[in-house]
């Protein structure tokens, strides 16, 4: 049965030898208990954050491959409860734990032990608060009259009177416009010592591009108070950098006994953090520091375990008022101005109450394509979403995997990419290269395979060099586009940024990146930290940019396509800010669309059963 699991790389041979010294068997036969460890450990690598025991299948509990027969792991009645709870391993202070049906390594309990117990504490401290002055303030920046909710102003409200708060919305539905009016509202209201915040994003792109949203959304704020508008902070950082790594160590400088001096820390792009970071975050808070997290719930979950932006939101659902307690919806009331803000269903959970979930999408109105391919997407609807690109709407362009379609769009990109090499040839300044490489961007699924990102890279910098606009004789050529992958702390250089080779004075070649205040900034290639070539990115990294046109290329089912999910293609499609190209089958749109990714986490229960 190893043999089988391994052969099928289901389990890898560390974890074989984990299992077996967490259920002190020396060799093969092994028991029912070991093999309830592989599987434990098999959830882990795909990122869950416990084993659910509801979920499994237990005719075929690691997924083998049904064409040859599968062997039984666990005899018809097994009592997988009885049977972990009987290993000298599990328990209260031993590596594995139990929670109902989920079971953990100790360190991932750990870690959702202290996100409840924190989350929970942040939300129950008491705020003194100006409750009048906040009211007036709301109804300044907030002054429009509709017969509906105004639903950013309901976050306001919400983020002002709690120490914890969670914002979440699709793409263009105001996150950042509502967090900077919040800024300057609670500004206001302790104007006479504003508030120390810090702005964090998980990688150096998203933090680059809080910054500018910031300050275009501080440009809006007219009528506010310049003092005001000095203490809203423009510059935002990433996370590591916020927490101070430590060199060749997974610790930080900040943590409980040394914390982040802040009076508000508030993140943006929170569903990319893992729990283990979220957990460092929260440890390294004081006790009087709030909490804010922005973001997209439906979109991809964090490359590494844990998916706590989609549970924190778990009772968000598209197109329904949230399930605010009465005491809230009466606060709300008083704050925001007199309508329903709640469901009339209450709930156990207990951030019920510190949820904002915005549905209005400004940057995508009633007619745009774009925006109505990402709700089909995301409601699942694989019907209107095979509608839309069918339609021809004027933003959506739709390109089926029929014959010639590949060559078709290497020279679309190639094309779309001649651009920003032009303006190479012609001496422009590296922002304006910059902005015109950023115009279009090639996604795919996959790195590897004739659809993968590599290939595509290729194929891409193989036609331009055939059309004479690239020299691909040298490595590191004029006009190649690179994506770092890797921080930097000394160069300042993140993953996620990127970088155009331009030639310096003397001719040689430099990569060179522009900087959070619209600065180029130059290094030699020799010196850069991990990088890939960029004329394709995976969906993946595209997370936290946007490009005003983007393509995104699927493979069909055969070719890797089973393996996508809905998260995926919403996070690639809604990437795209004023065009989408999709080329792929619409079985493979289809298949994606109904197949959502839900990792295994227990985040939600417990804040339930608190
Ligand atoms: N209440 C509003 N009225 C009019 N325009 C708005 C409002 N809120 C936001 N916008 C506009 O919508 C656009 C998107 O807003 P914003 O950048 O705040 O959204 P977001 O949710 O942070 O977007 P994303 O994270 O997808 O970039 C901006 O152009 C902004 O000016």
């Amino acid at each position: 049965m190893l043999e089988v699991l391994l052969e099928q790389r289901k389990v890898r041979t560390v974890d074989v030898e984990l299992a077996a010294l967490l259920v002190d068997e020396q060799q093969p036969p092994y028991s029912e208990g070991f093999y309830i460890i592989l599987l434990l450990l098999k959830a882990m690598h795909e990122q869950h954050t416990c084993l659910d025991l509801h979920s499994v299948n237990w005719d075929n509990p690691f997924e083998l491959d049904t064409r040859a027969p599968v062997p039984a792991f666990f005899a018809p009645d097994f009592d997988a409860l009885g049977c972990l709870n009987a290993l000298p391993c599990t328990g209260a202070e031993k590596p594995l734990r139990i929670h109902g049906q989920r079971v953990y390594l100790a360190r991932y309990d750990g870690y959702e032990a202290q996100l409840t117990a924190r989350f929970l504490q942040l939300a129950k401290q008491p705020l003194e608060l100006d409750l009048p002055a906040l009211k007036a303030l709301l109804a300044h920046y907030f002054n429009n009259q509709n017969s509906e909710p105004d639903w950013q102003k309901v976050a306001c409200a919400l983020a002002a009177t709690s120490k914890f708060c969670v914002i979440t919305g699709g793409p263009g539905t105001g996150k950042t416009t509502t967090v900077t009016r919040l800024l300057a509202i609670l500004q206001s209201l302790y104007a006479q010592a504003p508030l120390h915040i810090e702005l964090v994003a998980p990688t150096g792109k998203a933090a680059a591009r809080l910054s500018e949203s910031i300050q275009g959304a501080k440009g809006g704020l007219a009528e506010t108070d310049q003092a005001v508008l000095e203490s809203i902070p423009e510059q935002a950082q990433t996370l590591h950098r916020l927490l101070g790594t430590v060199p060749m160590s997974n610790h930080f400088r900040h943590h409980r006994g040394n914390p982040v001096h802040a009076d508000l820390v508030i993140v943006d792009e929170a569903s990319m953090v893992d729990i283990s970071l979220m957990s460092k975050l929260v440890d390294a808070l004081a006790p009087h520091t709030r909490l804010i997290l922005l973001g997209d719930k439906d979109q991809l979950s964090s490359v590494d375990t844990g998916n706590i932006m989609a549970d924190i939101c778990s009772e968000c659902t598209l197109g329904q008022l949230p399930h605010y307690s009465n005491q809230r919806a009466e606060q709300l009331g008083y704050l925001c101005g007199e309508h329903s803000y709640h469901s009339g269903q209450q709930s156990p959970y207990a951030l019920t109450d510190h949820v904002a979930f915005l549905q209005h999408s400004y940057r995508f109105d009633g007619d745009s394509g774009i925006g109505q391919l990402a709700y089909a997407i995301n409601t699942a609807d694989s019907k209107k979403a095979r509608y839309l690109l069918q339609s021809r709407a004027s933003d959506i362009s739709y390109y089926p995997l029929d014959e010639g379609f590949y060559s078709a769009l290497i020279a679309r990109c190639a094309e779309q990419y001649s651009h920003y090499l032009a303006l190479i040839a012609v001496g422009a300044t590296p922002a304006q290269v910059h902005d015109a490489f950023a115009r279009f961007q090639l996604l795919a699924a996959l790195r590897e395979g004739p659809f993968g990102v590599h290939a595509l890279n290729q194929r891409i910098e193989h036609h331009l060099a055939q059309q004479g606009k690239i020299n691909v004789q040298q490595r590191f050529y004029i006009g190649m586009p690179l994506m770092i992958t890797q921080n930097d702390y000394q160069l300042n250089l993140f993953n996620g940024d990127i970088g155009i080779i331009m030639a310096d004075d003397n001719g040689e070649p430099q990569a060179v990146f522009m900087g959070a205040q619209g600065e180029a900034r130059a290094f030699y290639p020799g010196r850069l930290p991990q990088f890939d070539k960029v004329f394709a990115m995976t969906i993946h990294k595209s997370q936290g940019s946007e490009f005003a046109h983007t393509a995104m290329v699927l493979p069909p089912l055969h070719r890797g396509g089973q393996g996508l999910n809905r998260q995926l293609v919403y996070t690639g499609v809604t990437r795209a800010k004023a065009h989408i190209e999709l080329i792929c089958d619409a079985r493979t749109l289809a298949h994606a669309i109904a197949t959502p990714v839900r990792r295994a986490s227990g985040l939600y229960q417990r804040l339930c059963e608190c």
